[in-house]
């Protein structure tokens, strides 16, 4: 039996005399999980070890019920695993296609009619049909985002690491992403780091918010957005009380904070208003050096 849970217990991870992340305890299985966090909280370092990049300097790491430190297991892990590292790195002179296909053989799809198929379809999920023979340096910074995502969605892989993934994407290509990331995280295991509060409410029932290297915040979209519920109003002037705020489009002001005016306006918050609230509030950060 095949399983697709990922844990972590206790996983610390320093370079040199920093700890970027500590003493860290989730798991996952199938579902589209958004990791959310300041910059530098530990993101990216998280995801790499969940994609076998980078080995953890202290904890137990278990990804689709194995352990990647061991050799022959780790080559099982990354034969079922699809990783978008949040710098694209391509090599010079390559089409889209070539690209994905030269990935795709790196993950050993050998049957050049089978592998040739499974380019184009990936290709077709990100919207890139049309474009598998431009060559990638003329490709516009979103579509090339896309091509990088592609190489990850190669094989339906059981775990799927997404550093980022809709940097420099339109609205059309965002929205249309959503649905194949969905699709994924019916079967797989979907953990997704990303700045963009609307993807993590569009998509996620699951977050966590990591900051300083610990998790601050592990629950439903749901629950964090509750969190907020009265904390958030408007008005024709800025109040000194609040953690942010910000004059909008209708020319009042909204804003964020632990206590709304009393008789004021409430409005409904959103996944950012309840990040800014739990930003707002006092963390004690891990990263020490
Ligand atoms: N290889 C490394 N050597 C030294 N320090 C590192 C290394 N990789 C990451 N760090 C440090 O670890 C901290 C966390 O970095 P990380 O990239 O994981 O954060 P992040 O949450 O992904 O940030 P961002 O939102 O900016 O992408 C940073 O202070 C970074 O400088």
């Amino acid at each position: 039996m095949t399983t697709t849970s990922v844990t972590l217990s206790g996983v610390t991870r320093r370079f040199g005399a920093t700890t970027v992340l500590d003493d860290v305890d989730l798991g996952f299985g199938p579902g589209v999980t958004g990791l959310l966090g300041p910059n530098g909280a530990g993101k990216t370092t998280l995801l790499r070890i969940l994609a076998t990049v980078l080995a953890p300097t202290a904890g137990t790491v278990r990804l689709l019920g194995r352990d990647p430190g061991d050799v022959t297991a780790r080559t099982e892990v990354r034969r079922r695993l699809g990783y978008l590292p949040q710098a694209n790195g391509f090599p010079r002179g390559f089409t889209a296609f070539r690209f994905v296909d030269y990935l795709a053989v790196l993950k050993e799809w050998t049957e050049t009619g089978a592998r040739h198929a499974e380019v184009r379809r990936v290709l077709g999920l990100v919207g890139l049909g049309d474009q598998a023979t431009s060559r990638l340096r003329r490709l516009s910074g979103g579509q090339q985002r896309r091509v990088a995502l592609a190489q990850a969605l190669i094989g339906d892989p059981d775990l799927l690491v997404l550093d980022e993934p809709t940097t420099g994407l339109d609205p059309e290509q965002r929205a249309s992403l959503r649905g194949v990331l969905s699709a994924a995280g019916r079967r797989s295991t979907v953990l997704l780091a990303t700045h963009q509060t609307e993807d993590i409410a569009a998509l996620c029932e699951r977050v966590i918010v990591l900051d300083g290297g610990r998790v601050r915040y592990d629950g439903s979209v749901a629950d964090l957005v509750g969190s907020a519920v009265g904390k958030v109003w408007l008005a024709d002037e800025p109040s000194p009380d609040s953690l942010s705020s910000w004059r909008t489009g209708t020319g009042r002001f909204r804003m964020v904070g632990q206590h709304a005016p009393v008789g004021t306006e409430l409005a409904e918050p959103t996944v950012e208003d309840a990040y800014l609230l739990l930003r707002g509030t006092k963390a004690e950060p891990a990263v020490t050096s």
